[in-house]
Protein backbone atom coordinates (compact mmCIF):
# COMPACT_ATOMS: atom_id res chain seq x y z
CA UNK A 1 0.00 0.00 0.00
CA UNK A 2 0.92 3.71 -1.13
CA UNK A 3 0.01 6.31 1.31
CA UNK A 4 0.01 10.30 0.84
CA UNK A 5 -1.30 12.45 3.19
CA UNK A 6 -1.82 15.83 3.08
CA UNK A 7 1.16 16.73 1.09
CA UNK A 8 1.92 20.21 0.17
CA UNK A 9 5.09 21.33 -2.10
CA UNK A 10 6.59 23.29 -4.91
CA UNK A 11 9.82 24.13 -6.56
CA UNK A 12 10.47 27.31 -4.46
CA UNK A 13 10.43 27.43 -0.83
CA UNK A 14 6.65 28.89 0.25
CA UNK A 15 5.33 28.06 -3.17
CA UNK A 16 2.10 25.36 -3.42
CA UNK A 17 2.36 23.41 -6.83
CA UNK A 18 0.67 20.64 -4.73
CA UNK A 19 -1.80 21.52 -2.46
CA UNK A 20 -3.00 18.73 0.64
CA UNK A 21 -2.78 15.82 -1.81
CA UNK A 22 -4.13 13.05 -0.03
CA UNK A 23 -4.16 9.38 -1.82
CA UNK A 24 -4.07 5.96 -1.37
CA UNK A 25 -2.94 3.00 -3.45
CA UNK A 26 -3.21 -0.51 -3.58
CA UNK A 27 -0.62 -2.66 -4.68
CA UNK A 28 -1.16 -5.13 -7.60
CA UNK A 29 -3.37 -2.16 -9.31
CA UNK A 30 -3.23 0.71 -12.12
CA UNK A 31 -4.40 4.05 -10.73
CA UNK A 32 -4.37 6.77 -13.65
CA UNK A 33 -3.72 10.47 -12.87
CA UNK A 34 -5.10 12.90 -15.58
CA UNK A 35 -5.84 16.71 -15.47
CA UNK A 36 -5.54 19.46 -18.05
CA UNK A 37 -2.17 20.82 -18.75
CA UNK A 38 -0.13 22.39 -15.88
CA UNK A 39 -2.42 21.34 -13.25
CA UNK A 40 0.62 19.57 -11.19
CA UNK A 41 0.39 16.10 -12.49
CA UNK A 42 4.21 15.62 -13.22
CA UNK A 43 4.98 17.89 -10.09
CA UNK A 44 3.32 15.04 -8.20
CA UNK A 45 5.21 12.25 -9.59
CA UNK A 46 8.38 14.01 -8.96
CA UNK A 47 7.64 14.84 -5.07
CA UNK A 48 6.49 11.10 -4.72
CA UNK A 49 9.91 10.11 -6.43
CA UNK A 50 11.73 12.57 -4.37
CA UNK A 51 12.77 15.29 -6.90
CA UNK A 52 10.75 18.33 -5.60
CA UNK A 53 12.72 20.30 -2.68
CA UNK A 54 9.97 21.84 -0.81
CA UNK A 55 7.55 19.37 0.78
CA UNK A 56 5.62 19.00 3.72
CA UNK A 57 3.51 15.94 4.63
CA UNK A 58 3.49 12.21 4.88
CA UNK A 59 4.20 9.53 2.05
CA UNK A 60 4.23 6.11 3.29
CA UNK A 61 5.53 2.87 0.91
CA UNK A 62 4.22 -0.42 2.65
CA UNK A 63 4.64 1.43 6.10
CA UNK A 64 8.50 2.87 5.03
CA UNK A 65 8.21 6.80 5.37
CA UNK A 66 9.54 8.16 1.97
CA UNK A 67 9.54 12.18 3.32
CA UNK A 68 12.90 13.90 3.51
CA UNK A 69 14.76 11.79 1.67
CA UNK A 70 16.88 12.00 -1.47
CA UNK A 71 15.92 10.52 -4.52
CA UNK A 72 18.22 7.59 -4.44
CA UNK A 73 16.62 6.62 -0.80
CA UNK A 74 13.49 6.94 -2.43
CA UNK A 75 14.09 4.40 -4.76
CA UNK A 76 16.04 1.87 -2.74
CA UNK A 77 12.60 2.24 -0.66
CA UNK A 78 11.03 0.98 -3.72
CA UNK A 79 10.18 3.45 -6.00
CA UNK A 80 10.21 3.20 -9.63
CA UNK A 81 9.82 6.71 -11.63
CA UNK A 82 9.60 6.54 -15.73
CA UNK A 83 9.73 10.40 -15.90
CA UNK A 84 7.80 12.09 -18.84
CA UNK A 85 10.76 11.67 -21.76
CA UNK A 86 12.07 9.02 -20.37
CA UNK A 87 15.36 10.23 -20.06
CA UNK A 88 17.41 7.01 -20.97
CA UNK A 89 21.01 7.05 -21.29
CA UNK A 90 20.84 7.88 -25.07
CA UNK A 91 24.59 7.02 -25.67
CA UNK A 92 24.50 3.54 -23.77
CA UNK A 93 23.21 0.45 -25.54
CA UNK A 94 20.17 -1.23 -24.43
CA UNK A 95 21.76 -3.77 -21.91
CA UNK A 96 23.56 -0.77 -20.31
CA UNK A 97 20.68 1.06 -19.82
CA UNK A 98 18.66 -1.89 -17.74
CA UNK A 99 21.94 -2.23 -16.23
CA UNK A 100 21.69 1.31 -14.50
CA UNK A 101 18.56 0.06 -13.46
CA UNK A 102 19.84 -2.54 -10.82
CA UNK A 103 22.81 -1.10 -9.80
CA UNK A 104 23.92 0.41 -6.49
CA UNK A 105 20.22 -1.15 -5.34
CA UNK A 106 20.86 -3.17 -1.91
CA UNK A 107 19.91 -6.66 -2.20
CA UNK A 108 19.31 -7.03 -6.00
CA UNK A 109 21.29 -9.59 -8.33
CA UNK A 110 24.25 -8.08 -11.10
CA UNK A 111 22.79 -9.84 -13.97
CA UNK A 112 19.57 -8.95 -15.27
CA UNK A 113 16.81 -11.40 -15.00
CA UNK A 114 15.18 -13.49 -17.72
CA UNK A 115 12.51 -11.19 -17.41
CA UNK A 116 14.15 -8.25 -18.74
CA UNK A 117 14.63 -9.96 -22.02
CA UNK A 118 11.38 -11.39 -22.68
CA UNK A 119 8.64 -9.27 -21.41
CA UNK A 120 9.53 -6.52 -23.97
CA UNK A 121 11.21 -8.63 -26.94
CA UNK A 122 12.28 -5.60 -28.84
CA UNK A 123 15.12 -5.18 -26.16
CA UNK A 124 16.33 -8.37 -26.44
CA UNK A 125 16.66 -8.01 -30.11
CA UNK A 126 18.23 -4.75 -29.55
CA UNK A 127 20.55 -5.24 -26.94
CA UNK A 128 23.90 -3.97 -27.85
CA UNK A 129 22.21 -0.93 -29.93
CA UNK A 130 22.81 2.46 -28.57
CA UNK A 131 19.81 3.24 -26.91
CA UNK A 132 19.31 6.83 -28.64
CA UNK A 133 18.77 5.24 -31.84
CA UNK A 134 15.42 3.55 -30.97
CA UNK A 135 12.20 4.49 -32.22
CA UNK A 136 10.41 6.61 -29.08
CA UNK A 137 8.38 3.00 -28.68
CA UNK A 138 11.69 0.90 -27.95
CA UNK A 139 12.55 3.82 -25.75
CA UNK A 140 9.77 3.93 -23.81
CA UNK A 141 9.70 -0.04 -23.29
CA UNK A 142 13.68 0.13 -22.53
CA UNK A 143 12.46 3.11 -19.66
CA UNK A 144 9.82 1.21 -18.42
CA UNK A 145 12.24 -1.97 -17.76
CA UNK A 146 15.26 0.01 -16.52
CA UNK A 147 12.77 0.95 -13.65
CA UNK A 148 10.98 -3.08 -13.32
CA UNK A 149 14.54 -4.09 -12.82
CA UNK A 150 14.91 -2.30 -10.02
CA UNK A 151 11.95 -4.36 -8.29
CA UNK A 152 9.91 -1.36 -7.15
CA UNK A 153 6.71 -1.81 -4.78
CA UNK A 154 5.77 1.26 -6.91
CA UNK A 155 5.79 2.39 -10.54
CA UNK A 156 5.60 6.32 -11.14
CA UNK A 157 4.68 6.16 -15.08
CA UNK A 158 4.10 10.02 -16.72
CA UNK A 159 2.88 9.80 -19.94
CA UNK A 160 4.32 6.48 -21.48
CA UNK A 161 2.15 6.96 -24.64
CA UNK A 162 3.81 10.86 -25.73
CA UNK A 163 5.53 9.91 -28.90
CA UNK A 164 4.83 6.40 -29.60
CA UNK A 165 3.23 4.89 -32.46
CA UNK A 166 -0.83 4.10 -31.50
CA UNK A 167 -0.12 0.55 -32.31
CA UNK A 168 2.57 -0.04 -29.80
CA UNK A 169 0.37 2.34 -27.26
CA UNK A 170 -2.06 -0.62 -26.26
CA UNK A 171 0.94 -2.90 -26.13
CA UNK A 172 2.97 -1.82 -23.74
CA UNK A 173 -0.28 -0.96 -21.66
CA UNK A 174 -1.17 -4.59 -21.27
CA UNK A 175 1.92 -5.33 -20.60
CA UNK A 176 1.85 -2.50 -17.63
CA UNK A 177 -1.39 -3.93 -16.48
CA UNK A 178 -0.12 -7.85 -16.40
CA UNK A 179 3.05 -6.82 -14.66
CA UNK A 180 1.13 -5.49 -11.58
CA UNK A 181 -0.77 -7.88 -11.60
CA UNK A 182 2.42 -10.29 -11.65
CA UNK A 183 4.41 -8.38 -9.69
CA UNK A 184 2.24 -6.89 -7.31
CA UNK A 185 2.98 -3.50 -8.27
CA UNK A 186 1.53 -0.47 -7.19
CA UNK A 187 1.13 1.73 -10.57
CA UNK A 188 0.41 5.30 -11.03
CA UNK A 189 -0.16 6.39 -14.02
CA UNK A 190 0.06 9.82 -15.75
CA UNK A 191 -2.00 9.68 -19.04
CA UNK A 192 -3.76 11.98 -21.53
CA UNK A 193 -5.00 8.83 -23.92
CA UNK A 194 -8.47 7.72 -22.23
CA UNK A 195 -8.64 4.79 -24.61
CA UNK A 196 -5.12 3.42 -23.03
CA UNK A 197 -6.61 4.54 -19.29
CA UNK A 198 -9.63 2.59 -19.50
CA UNK A 199 -7.62 -0.50 -20.61
CA UNK A 200 -5.18 -0.24 -17.97
CA UNK A 201 -6.73 1.44 -14.77
CA UNK A 202 -8.83 0.42 -12.97
CA UNK A 203 -9.65 3.89 -11.12
CA UNK A 204 -8.71 7.11 -11.83
CA UNK A 205 -7.92 10.68 -9.74
CA UNK A 206 -8.59 14.18 -10.95
CA UNK A 207 -6.31 16.53 -10.76
CA UNK A 208 -6.86 20.38 -10.52
CA UNK A 209 -4.84 23.07 -9.24
CA UNK A 210 -2.44 21.33 -7.93
CA UNK A 211 -5.31 19.11 -5.64
CA UNK A 212 -7.29 15.89 -6.02
CA UNK A 213 -10.67 17.05 -6.80
CA UNK A 214 -12.30 13.89 -7.66
CA UNK A 215 -11.93 10.34 -8.27
CA UNK A 216 -13.63 7.84 -10.28
CA UNK A 217 -13.75 3.90 -12.10
CA UNK A 218 -12.39 3.85 -15.27
CA UNK A 219 -15.68 2.83 -16.64
CA UNK A 220 -17.23 6.32 -15.53
CA UNK A 221 -14.78 8.09 -18.70
CA UNK A 222 -17.14 7.99 -21.18
CA UNK A 223 -16.62 11.01 -23.31
CA UNK A 224 -19.92 12.46 -22.74
CA UNK A 225 -19.00 12.30 -18.98
CA UNK A 226 -19.19 15.65 -17.00
CA UNK A 227 -15.82 14.42 -15.67
CA UNK A 228 -14.02 13.79 -18.63
CA UNK A 229 -15.92 17.57 -19.45
CA UNK A 230 -14.44 19.04 -16.36
CA UNK A 231 -11.06 17.57 -16.37
CA UNK A 232 -9.95 17.05 -19.60
CA UNK A 233 -12.01 18.64 -22.45
CA UNK A 234 -9.70 21.25 -24.25
N1 LIG B 1 10.86 23.22 -12.74
C1 LIG B 1 9.84 24.03 -12.43
N2 LIG B 1 10.07 25.17 -11.72
C2 LIG B 1 9.05 26.00 -11.38
N3 LIG B 1 7.74 25.76 -11.70
C3 LIG B 1 7.46 24.64 -12.40
C4 LIG B 1 8.49 23.74 -12.80
N4 LIG B 1 7.90 22.70 -13.48
C5 LIG B 1 6.58 22.98 -13.50
N5 LIG B 1 6.32 24.14 -12.86
C6 LIG B 1 4.99 24.75 -12.68
O1 LIG B 1 4.20 23.88 -11.88
C7 LIG B 1 2.85 23.86 -12.34
C8 LIG B 1 2.43 22.41 -12.60
O2 LIG B 1 3.22 21.90 -13.70
P1 LIG B 1 3.25 20.35 -14.05
O3 LIG B 1 4.31 20.17 -15.10
O4 LIG B 1 3.37 19.56 -12.82
O5 LIG B 1 1.81 20.13 -14.68
P2 LIG B 1 1.24 18.91 -15.51
O6 LIG B 1 -0.16 18.69 -15.02
O7 LIG B 1 2.18 17.77 -15.47
O8 LIG B 1 1.20 19.53 -16.97
P3 LIG B 1 1.46 18.87 -18.42
O9 LIG B 1 0.24 18.06 -18.73
O10 LIG B 1 1.58 20.07 -19.31
O11 LIG B 1 2.72 18.07 -18.34
C9 LIG B 1 2.78 24.75 -13.57
O12 LIG B 1 2.32 26.03 -13.17
C10 LIG B 1 4.22 24.86 -14.01
O13 LIG B 1 4.48 26.09 -14.64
Amino acid sequence: MFEVNELVGGYQRGSEVIRNVSLKLERGTVTALMGRNGMGKTTLMRAIAGHLPHLKGSMRLDGQELMSRAAFEVAHLGVGYVPQGREIFSEFSVEENLLMGILGKPGLSRTLPDWAWTTFPVLAERRRQRAGTMSGGQQQQLAIMRALVGRPNLLLLDEPSEGIQPSIVMEVGSTIKRIAAEQNLAVLLVEQNIDLVRAVASRCLFIESGSISDEASVSELRPDSPLVHRYLSA
